[in-house]
């Protein structure tokens, strides 16, 4: 499978929309009215002060401390791209924000400060203690880290973590476990090299250490070469306590028949005669940031003995400290702890190399498009696997509580995993597994309006995400020269632009379309014109021919004209069974509407079978569907003509027998609220409706765009269903992520059930 590729236009691209940053930060309190003001801030807010100043444990009850982290740096060393400066570094900070929300519903602010004085930042993260529930310290270059850290672990009483250092250490650790296991080492036995003896270097080796590795079997390298007793050059008191008693000056010399390799310093660092010059079975872990020592596919030329993993999410084995952060802060925060200790990072490290171990869910193979099992390219889980918010944060907890740090014990450990649980958001699980299997499909998509920015760069992105092949319809000037204006003048390699002019098949599209249409008021010229010149019809035609495996279009024009246009190739009209879903995803909820695309005014059987469509693609995204049908009235009160058919159509369903629940006709508030639901105690819906089936078109378009705009909902779709190949409709507002969506439910086939 090709690997994606990412340029540096979409990195910025991804940085600066919809808006520049990465975040955002959003009041989880109404503050509509003149009660919530006077309750929010004067006078109300002085109660919860009083509170705390009575009892400051109680902050953690009165204010968002106990669920907020600092990700403090100063720049000095960024990944591995060294000293930027505080500025600079804020976007890996506000990434590492963004992935504490994400991965642990950790909040979290990013603080750049502005000095490489330790004693000022030893101050500074002291006096805004108060704030937090703890404190991740990031990319500060060694030696001022160890000061830093050590400083304020002293003088603070909420967890400090410089994550460089001990969250490196952790998956290393945990990595390394399972690579040995699997290579059949023993650690005490293992000839250990560890390339820079910075920050993550050297709490990789304390830790490696303290779980086994012999001091003399272990060589530290920097810049200088060899860490070796006597070493003058280069040396702080943390290198010294690392320097080996060794004849080997360089890492060339230090590599030859060694069993393990392990890289924090720097792109390139590593050489294939240095990985071939290893012992048997070699364990390579080339961790530096943004690019590793040596690139799996160069190690593995030269030993195809060797496991190798890197600190980045496109290889397989990503040792990243981020499988740990936002679990290991996750579970101390819980416990209200003061630090973070030993035993809770040695419980976070035991606890991820046995997840590894175990067998992988169906979910998680989902989300990766593969089936995984322990083994050589799976030695550590996968960030996105669902099971580590449940399985690390008990497990750094409990060591934590084990160990005396917990001001606010968990007694309920049943109930605390359950929590966890729930903190997941399962629309983010649904979109991941989406991706991976449009990844695994590797369909050839046509976007058919290649006039426009946003579809050309929804097609790049689907080219370079590895999705499989883009093509673009539009004249071939035209489409180089928008993408020149994107920036992306070197996309015109990757996709492919095709138009009539320029394909073999006009002749055969044209055959198709008489035999079609010559009964429908078509004569040879309108069949040339639609084949030539309308880019609808012609991707269609492409489609139709297999010259594509699905198609995107809708992004220039009104639905119903380019539904018009498709069904001059396709038969997907209402009548023939034709359906658009849509999803919307909020506050970690979905909910299907339906018919949002082809229905008009449908009467009771065509709602029974817009049910039964909307039904197969919940399905088709691992959703076991409910369907509620919709109205403003509920079972019969108020009478309305206008309800009628939403009254009558579960009953059609009831001659149909599917399998899947459904009741109605209910008002919204009835099919979404279970407290509003549980009036009607005879209700057959076993919880909240996941798919309303509205009563006609012009109400599904009010409901998706009122969610969309008031609510900020993420709208998926309309997800056309019903008909023979994948086509996909987009809007004329819809984002450049929002067509690349559309791309990915085609290649999915998500709305193919014929
Ligand atoms: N995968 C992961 O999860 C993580 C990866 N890292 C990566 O580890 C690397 C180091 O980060 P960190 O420890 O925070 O940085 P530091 O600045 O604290 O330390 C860097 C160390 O690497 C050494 N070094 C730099 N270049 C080379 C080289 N070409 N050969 C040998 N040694 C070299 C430096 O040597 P000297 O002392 O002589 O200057 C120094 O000892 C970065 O690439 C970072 O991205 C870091 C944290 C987590
Ligand atoms: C991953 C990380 O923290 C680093 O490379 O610095
Ligand atoms: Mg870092």
């Amino acid at each position: 499978m090709p690997k994606p590729k990412q340029t540096r236009e979409e990195a910025l691209a991804f940085h600066m929309d919809p808006r520049p940053g990465k975040f955002d930060i959003t009041p989880s309190v109404p503050m509509t009215t003149q009660r919530d003001l006077s309750l929010a801030y004067s006078p109300g807010v002085a109660v919860p002060c009083e509170e705390i100043a009575a009892n400051p444990e109680t902050a953690y009850d009165y204010t968002n401390k106990g669920n907020l982290v600092a990700v403090i740096s100063n720049g000095t060393a960024v990944l591995g791209l060294g000293n930027l400066g505080a500025l600079a570094s804020k976007p890996v900070m506000e990434g590492k924000s963004v992935l504490f929300k994400r991965f642990a519903d950790v909040n979290s602010i990013d603080i750049e400060l502005d000095t490489e004085d330790p004693e000022q930042i030893i101050q500074a993260v002291k006096l805004m203690g108060p704030t937090f529930g703890g404190i991740n310290l990031e990319d500060i270059k060694a030696p001022e880290c160890f000061i830093i850290e050590q400083r304020l672990k002293e003088e603070m009483d909420i967890p400090v973590f410089h994550d460089d250092q001990h969250g490196t250490a952790v998956i290393c650790a945990a990595g390394l476990i399972n690579a040995l296991h699997i290579s059949g080492k023993k650690i005490e036995e293992c000839r250990i090299v560890l390339n820079g003896a910075g920050a993550a270097g050297i709490a990789c080796l304390e830790l490696i250490k303290s779980m086994g590795a012999k001091h003399d079997n272990c060589i530290m390298c920097d810049t200088k070469g060899v860490i070796f007793q006597g070493r003058t050059e280069g040396m702080n008191q943390w290198k010294s306590a690392h320097a080996a008693k060794t004849d080997a000056r360089s890492l060339t010399d230090a590599m030859k028949d060694a069993d393990v390799f392990l890289g924090v310093s720097a792109k390139g660092a590593v050489t294939q005669d240095m990985v071939a010059s290893m012992a048997p079975n070699p364990v390579i872990f080339a961790m530096a940031n943004p690019d590793p020592e040596i690139t799996p596919e160069d190690a593995h030329a030269v030993r195809e003995d060797a496991i190798v993993a890197t600190g980045r999410s496109d290889y397989p084995n990503q040792v990243n400290n981020v499988l740990g952060f936002p679990y290991l802060f996750r579970g101390a925060l819980d416990i209200h702890a003061r630090a973070i200790n030993d035993e809770m990072k040695i419980a976070c490290a035991r606890a991820l190399a046995e997840l590894a171990r175990e067998d992988v869910p169906d979910e998680v193979a989902l989300a990766y498009g593969q089936k995984l099992s322990f083994g050589r390219d799976y030695i550590i889980p996968t960030p996105f696997d669902p099971r580590l918010i449940y399985t690390i944060p008990p497990a750094v907890a409990m060591a934590g509580m084990a160990t005396g740090v917990a001001r606010r014990p968990i007694v309920d450990m049943a109930g605390y995993e359950h929590d966890l649980k729930a903190r997941m958001d399962p629309t983010a699980q649904i979109l991941q597994g989406l991706y991976a299997r449009a990844r695994q499909a590797q369909a050839t998509m046509v976007f058919a309006e290649g006039d426009d920015e946003r579809v050309l760069r929804a097609a790049v992105a689907y080219q370079r995400g590895g999705f499989g092949r883009a093509l673009v319809v539009g004249r071939e000037d035209d489409v180089r020269e928008k993408l020149k204006v994107e920036g992306l003048s070197e996309a015109a390699a990757d996709v492919e632009i095709v138009n009539a002019a320029n394909t073999e098949h006009l002749n055969d599209y044209k055959d198709f379309l008489y035999n079609r249409l010559q009964r429908s008021g078509h004569d040879q010229k309108d069949i040339h014109r639609l084949a030539a010149r309308d880019r609808h019809a012609f991707s269609a035609l492409m489609l139709a021919h297999g010259h594509a495996d699905g198609l995107v279009t809708g992004a220039t024009r009104k639905s119903a004209h380019v539904l018009d246009r498709i069904n001059s190739v396709f038969d997907a009209t209402a009548a023939d069974g034709a359906v658009g879903v849509t999803a919307l995803l909020h506050k970690g909820k979905i909910v299907f509407i339906a018919d949002t695309l082809v229905h008009e005014w449908p009467d009771e059987n065509d709602l029974a079978d817009i049910a039964i469509a909307a039904a197969q693609v919940a399905r088709a995204l691992g959703i076991e569907p409910r369907v509620a049908f919709a109205s403003f009235s509920t079972f019969g009160y108020p009478v309305s003509e206008r309800a009628n058919k939403m009254h009558l159509a579960p009953k059609v369903l009831d001659t149909r027998g599917v399998d899947f629940e459904y009741e109605g006709e209910m008002a919204v508030d009835v099919a979404l609220n279970p407290e509003a639901m549980a009036n009607y105690p005879f209700c057959r819906l076993t919880g909240p409706a996941n798919i309303l089936v509205v009563p006609a078109r012009h109400s599904a378009s009010i409901s998706v765009k009122l969610m969309q705009e008031m609510a900020g909902a993420t709208v998926i779709g309309p997800i056309l269903t019903g008909v023979d190949k994948p086509i996909q409709v987009c809007s004329t507002v819809s984002t450049v992520n929002d067509i690349l969506n559309m791309a990915i439910l085609a290649a999915c086939k998500v709305g193919q059930f014929k």
